[in-house]
């Protein structure tokens, strides 16, 4: 029987996307925006300090295209801790002018298949429990590994599935710099089994490697994709703007 890879699990992961109600919003009075605005910065900011006592970690984008108007993606300890977040942004005003689009559940993860990491290498803590980066361009979408006929991941045996990982990872070190990958399994959390949440400076570098990526075997025979979703960095003293009507 094939042998499962032993992995590595870091920081628990939301991310949540939202879609504002326009209409709703500029019916509005100026004084509910405006308190819904510095509430929602408030909550940033608890966030920030959250981060920089290296105690979690969140970035913040908007969407282009109708799947979604922002996301916001939360990185912490525990589940809990997700929960609280969330539920604070439902009970808060701003979640009176939005509507949930999608939210995906996950925990950050590296798998080690050259069997060679130490948990409690430094690096590997840091990768596990990373600052996410604030570059321009998020891309995120879930994905599995396919289970069908003769294409079948979970079949192979590790010595194979290393091999690919491998080639996998080569492909992705011809981005260093350009892009930085984290990723999250969702294996009996959410409805895929890995979530996939890229950072670009340059927003085309995204196309690239998923292109490039596609004629690895490991993603041409084995992986299957959900929705992607694709966003420019929204700062937090860029928020009053963005919402501005
Ligand atoms: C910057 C790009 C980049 C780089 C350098 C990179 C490298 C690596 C390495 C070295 C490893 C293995 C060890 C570990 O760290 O876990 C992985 C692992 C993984 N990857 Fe990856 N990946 C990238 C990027 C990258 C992309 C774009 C995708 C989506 C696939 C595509 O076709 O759209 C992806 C997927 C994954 C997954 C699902 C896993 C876990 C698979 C499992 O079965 O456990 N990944 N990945």
């Amino acid at each position: 029987m094939p042998e499962a890879v032993v992995t590595m699990d870091g920081w628990y992961c939301l991310h949540d996307f939202r879609s504002v109600d326009w209409t709703a919003w500029k019916y509005a009075s100026n004084e509910d925006r405006e308190e819904a605005i510095n509430e929602f910065k408030e909550l940033i900011g608890q966030w920030e300090e959250t981060e920089r006592s290296k105690e979690g970690s969140h970035a913040l984008y908007t969407i282009v295209g109708q799947k979604a108007d922002f996301m916001m993606m939360i990185l912490r300890p525990t589940m809990e801790e997700l929960n609280e977040i969330e539920t604070a942004f439902n009970k808060s005003k701003l979640a009176e002018f939005t509507k949930p689009s999608y939210s995906y559940v996950s925990v950050v993860e590296l798998s080690n298949y050259m069997g060679s990491a130490n948990e409690d290498d430094p690096e590997i803590q840091a990768r596990l429990r990373p600052t996410l980066p604030k570059w321009n361009h998020i891309c995120f979408y879930p994905m599995d590994k396919r289970r069908q006929g003769n294409d079948n991941w979970y079949v192979l045996e590790k010595d194979e599935r290393a091999k690919l990982m491998y080639a996998h990872g080569m492909t992705g070190r011809q981005y260093a710099g350009k892009i930085r990958q984290i990723i999250t399994g969702s294996i009996g959390f959410d409805d895929w089994e890995w979530g996939v949440t890229l950072f670009a400076h340059d927003v085309l570098q995204f196309k690239k490697l998923v292109y490039e990526m596609r004629f690895d075997e490991v993603t041409s025979r084995y992986g299957d994709f959900g929705s992607f979703y694709i966003g420019n960095i929204l700062k937090p003293d860029a928020v009053e703007q963005f919402l501005q009507v």
